[in-house]
């Protein structure tokens, strides 16, 4: 099945559903507050759940594949199912794998991620230009020609990545600069949003950055890490309506009620919507 580029995807998915992506994080702490074993079971309710309460109604999903590669094989195959019944039930899968490396390797993980029939299909994936962001181009040529998305690591929510990011290149502009000028540059000319987006931490205290690329900004941060949708505009100035706003914890911690689970996201959803409709 031919997928419509995945910029068109998720700005129908953003503009009916709410500007808003909910992270599938299995925590250890988690499981246990569930309830649930920290194992394989523990895992597969913990996700099983979150996709029942959530892909029918938020925009995006974004499992992180690292808590479910912890498990080993059989980790890997709830994240399969995970992913599968994610999409079948309505949402966006932004698989959060921050892939990144050479040549033939960089071919593989796109491959794994974004050919059609891969088990673990996504519709987007985030990876990591620090390897040159023209290593990333068998991700980008896959994507393109499948109707997948890329979120490539721009200005992380970390403090720890200032150091590399707010680096100065040899151009004059920092590197986390460089990484927007490429995306905006595959972005260029498509309607109503590109395919190719950026990881801009909601946590920043301000973008130092031309974000205007054109594609979606994937916003950790909001939530556990400290920031909320009141910072969304002051982040990401005019580009506030291609912000995709990520919580992880701080929906998850209501679990496992399916009710509570959802009404949490709808609180979010409903604040970020205060902030974007200004
Ligand atoms: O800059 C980044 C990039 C990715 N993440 C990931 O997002 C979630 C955040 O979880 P919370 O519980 O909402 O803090 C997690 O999977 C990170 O690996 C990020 O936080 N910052």
């Amino acid at each position: 099945m031919t997928l419509a580029p995945f910029g068109t995807r998720l700005r129908h998915a953003m503009d009916t559903r709410g500007q808003l992506c909910v992270g599938i994080d299995p925590h250890a702490s988690l499981l246990t507050a569930w309830g649930l074993g920290d194992d394989l079971a523990g895992l597969e309710t913990f996700s099983r759940t979150v996709v029942e309460a959530l892909a029918d109604r938020v925009a995006v999903l974004k499992p992180q594949a690292a808590f479910f590669e912890r498990f080993g094989s059989r980790g890997v195959a709830v994240l399969e199912r995970c992913t599968a019944e994610a999409r079948a039930a309505g949402a966006l899968v932004v698989m959060d794998a921050k892939r990144g490396d050479i040549g033939s390797t960089m071919a593989a993980y796109a491959e794994a991620f974004l050919a059609e029939g891969s088990p673990l299909f996504s519709d987007a994936l985030t990876v990591s230009p620090y390897l040159g962001f023209g290593s990333l181009q068998p991700a980008v040529d896959l994507a393109r020609a499948n109707g997948c998305g890329l979120f490539a690591l721009a200005l992380t929510s970390n403090p720890e990545g200032h150091e590399v990011q707010r680096a100065t290149g040899a151009d004059g502009q920092s590197v986390a600069q460089g990484v927007l000028r490429r995306l905006a540059a595959e972005n260029a000319g498509a309607e109503p949003l590109g395919s190719f987006g950026a990881v801009v931490g909601a946590t920043l205290t301000e973008a130092g950055a031309d974000l205007a690329i054109n594609g979606p900004l994937l916003a950790p941060g909001v939530g556990a890490q400290g920031a909320t949708a009141a910072d969304l505009p002051r982040v990401f100035g005019d580009s506030v309506r291609n912000v995709l706003p990520s919580v992880s914890r701080d929906v998850l911690k209501h679990g496992p009620s399916v009710a509570a689970l959802r009404e949490a996201a709808q609180r979010f959803v409903e604040d970020v919507s205060t902030v974007t409709k200004l």
